[in-house]
């Protein structure tokens, strides 16, 4: 009979008996039944031992497998200042990898289109409003807009000289007065009411319903605020870094603020500064479900069962569809009006280069049944704040099934820049979009600032950056379709450039500023070994775009995965 005090088998605390007679490893672990307190106290010591080192190796084996994950994920952001085209590429790279879910975001789009239209309707009014016709605030259309769409490449308002060839305003503003509510209302409409804090998906903040804002854009700043060589009424002249002297500052030091720090604040004094803002332009919330939140609780018409897409808005009275179609032939007459295209030529205001240009398409948009094509949503303009990230799987067929392609797309905005840093620890590789055609803007935030120059600047800090020696850099050279027209139209480089002494056709030009970029980047990248990918790109074309963008992501994924042996 065992004595009352003996211990419980010490085994038994390991193993469950159940465990222990069936089995082998389990019995054949078991200590000895005859085990001295002496060797219990040194087998429990071990086994605490081993515990600890089966734990570390645990942990290691979690880090190597995270790291495996992460490195079977490619991580790319998208990079340039704002109207680049940065969301574009974003929009072609769903539409090639995610169509089925491109596809069924179309008709969150119709609303965006809607206030697109609106918008560029409301900026031929502005334009065509002669000088003494200018109302007070309260009773305008509200401020122009994606200002950088606006070319003003000289010159004042005219003024007597178009007396009697005058477009009838009044008489256009009266009948397309209707749009302007509507306006208000696709604005409250685009809003995502579950957001207490921010109630706006889309935006127009202070200053939106000022004209006068409209005409301060064409006013530049007096010639003390602006950088020096600057003519007011001009476009600043573009500025291009030296290649051969790495470093050197630009001669617009507008420009040159770091782009890794919070924006600078501009003065409050600086009225054309102030009333000229990029937040006076629509814009989208990054994290905002407002695709979500349209698509299934704005509109209550019946589901087609055929398409499984919400279908049937045209039979709802209040949906704004109506007054755009009531609108339209009013709408055509304004953009069909030789008066007015004759003003807006004498303005230099080239809308059909505007963002979500849909003038020539107004019947087509305005129709009841209109339900937005591919192309529609690639030239909706709805300005980034934040960082949208969006992720797609690389199909089976693919040679990197499975991997984890991750874009980041960011608002190119100079007071949307300070979000940029923290993604570059990370990141594999960076498409940056320069948009050429713009060699005769004015940034919409500051219109002292040439648009190439800003880009200029942009691509400088970006190449030169440390952190990112490393980073697989993609270059588009975007909006060629605008540049090539603009050349085509008489419009002249070096009018805007100096330095500029070649020809002034698309092949020399677009040539120029390959050879500019790719210069730069020789001269003052860490990394000389690092391989520039430069691509002319107008990336609303969509055929062109997917065949750069398989490119573009292979060579990407070679470089990452290759190298790290795990494909
Ligand atoms: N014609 C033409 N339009 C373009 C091209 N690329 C972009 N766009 C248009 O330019 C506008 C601005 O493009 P976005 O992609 O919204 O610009 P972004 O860089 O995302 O701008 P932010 O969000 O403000 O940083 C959109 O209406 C686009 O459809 C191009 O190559 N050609
Ligand atoms: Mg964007």
């Amino acid at each position: 009979m065992p004595p009352a005090h003996k211990p419980l088998p010490a085994h038994r605390q390991y193993y469950p008996s159940i465990l222990a007679d069936r089995d082998p490893l389990a019995a054949a672990l078991q200590p000895p039944a005859d085990e001295s307190p002496q060797q219990r106290e040194q087998r429990l010591k071990a086994e605490e031992d081993a515990r600890k080192r089966s734990e570390n190796i645990d942990r290691m084996l979690r880090h190597d497998d995270k790291r495996n994950r992460r490195r079977k994920q490619v991580k790319v952001l998208l990079l340039g200042q704002s109207e680049s085209g940065k969301s574009t590429t974003l929009k072609q790279f769903q539409l090639l990898h995610t169509p089925a879910a491109f596809h069924k975001e179309r008709i969150a789009w119709r609303f965006v289109i809607y206030l697109n239209l609106v918008r560029s309707i409301r900026r031929v009014l502005e334009a065509i409003a002669p000088e003494d016709n200018a109302l007070p605030e309260e009773e305008e259309f509200g401020d122009s807009t994606e200002t950088a769409s606006i070319i003003i490449s000289g010159g004042d308002r005219p003024s007597s000289s178009l007396a009697g060839s005058q477009p009838n305003y009044e008489s256009y503003r009266r009948r397309l007065a209707p749009l302007m509510d509507l306006e208000q209302r696709l604005i409250v409409v685009l809003s995502d009411p579950e957001e207490e804090g921010e109630r706006e998906a889309t935006h127009l903040p202070d200053g939106y319903g000022s004209f006068a804002a409209a005409a301060a854009l064409t006013s530049l700043p007096a010639s003390g605020s602006a950088p020096h060589g600057h003519t007011p009424g001009r476009p600043p002249p573009i500025t291009i870094p030296s290649s051969s002297a790495p470093g050197a500052s630009s001669s617009s030091s507008s420009s040159s603020q770091p782009w890794t720090g919070p924006t600078s604040p501009r003065s409050p004094t600086s009225p054309a500064v102030s009333v000229v803002s990029s937040t006076h332009e629509l814009a989208v919330r990054t994290g905002s479900n407002w695709k979500k939140h349209f698509a299934l609780g704005k509109i209550q018409s019946p589901k087609s069962a055929h398409s499984g897409e919400l279908e049937g808005w045209w039979e709802d009275p209040t949906d704004p569809v109506h007054v755009l179609n009531r609108c339209a032939p009013v709408m055509n007459e304004l953009w069909r009006d030789p008066k007015v295209h004759q003003r807006l030529a004498e303005r230099h205001i080239r809308l059909e280069e505007s963002s979500g240009f849909y003038l020539d398409e107004i019947d087509r948009i305005t129709a009841k049944m209109y339900f937005p094509t591919d192309d529609d949503v690639l030239k909706a303009r709805l300005k980034t704040t934040g960082v949208v990230e969006h992720r797609f799987t690389l199909a089976k067929n693919s040679e990197f099934r499975g991997v984890e392609w991750v874009i980041f797309d960011v608002g190119g905005a100079r007071n949307q820049r300070q979000a940029w840093a923290p993604y570059f620890d990370d990141v594999n590789a960076i498409i940056f979009l320069a948009p050429i055609s713009a060699f005769d803007q004015q940034l919409a935030e500051d219109p002292r600032v040439n648009r190439l120059e800003d880009s200029f600047q942009l691509w400088k800090s970006v190449i030169e950056s440390r952190l990112l020696a490393h980073v697989n850099i993609v270059l588009f050279l975007n909006k060629c379709d605008l540049l090539k027209k603009k050349l085509e139209s008489g419009v002249r480089l070096a009018h805007h450039m100096p330095s500029y002494n070649r020809p002034n056709d698309y092949e020399t030009v677009s040539q120029y500023f390959r050879n500019r970029f790719g210069a730069m980047h020789q001269s003052l990248t860490p990394n000389k070994s690092r391989d520039l990918f430069i691509h002319l790109t107008s990336v609303t074309d969509t055929r062109k775009t997917h065949m750069i963008i398989s490119n573009v992501r292979d060579i990407i994924l070679t470089a990452n995965l290759k190298s790290s042996s795990l494909m």
